[in-house]
């Protein structure tokens, strides 16, 4: 195995937002999880919505295209609450940045996920997420972050 397919250091970074979309069902604070299709990378692992920055786009403007694409919804981004850079086993190295989204207009709808689902807080680590997302979601589960 040569240096490059240990270390990944030949794979470009992928600059990515991705929104804690959220809202409360009487007390519970819950956000809006997805998961991807039996057929992409990293299949059937839960993730944020979001993608990848295209050139020449802020971080705010990629998310809000890549929310309206994905779920249908036209969102006010809020602040930034985590920056995140992770290596995984393939090689790829992703930069996420994440959002909060707290208000939006129109109905969510699921356009390209194997499912969606409003999860309360405390449930997040029930589920198999990405693993560049797990420091975030325990995080979020503690109520140490929002
Ligand atoms: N949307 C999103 N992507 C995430 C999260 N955590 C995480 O590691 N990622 C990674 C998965 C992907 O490699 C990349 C997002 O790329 P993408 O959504 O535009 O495209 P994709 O899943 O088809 O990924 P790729 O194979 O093209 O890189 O970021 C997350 O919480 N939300």
């Amino acid at each position: 195995m040569g240096e490059h397919a240990e270390t990944g250091a030949h794979k470009p970074v992928r600059f990515v937002v991705a929104a804690l979309i959220l809202r409360s069902s009487g007390d519970t604070p819950e956000v809006l999880i997805c998961q991807r299709k039996p057929d992409q990378p990293m299949c059937l692992k839960w993730e944020f919505p979001g993608g990848k920055i295209e050139p020449g786009e802020g971080p705010e403007a990629a998310l809000a295209r890549e929310l309206d694409e994905e779920l249908g919804i036209s969102a006010a981004i809020g602040p930034r609450v985590a920056r995140i850079r992770h290596k995984y086993r393939n090689g790829g190295a992703v930069d996420l940045q994440f959002f909060t989204v707290r208000e939006f207009t129109g109905e969510i709808e699921n356009r390209i996920f194997n499912d969606v689902r409003w999860a309360p807080m405390t449930t997040l680590p029930d589920y198999d997420f990405l693993a560049a997302d797990l420091g975030l979601i325990h995080d979020l589960a503690e109520g140490k972050l929002l």
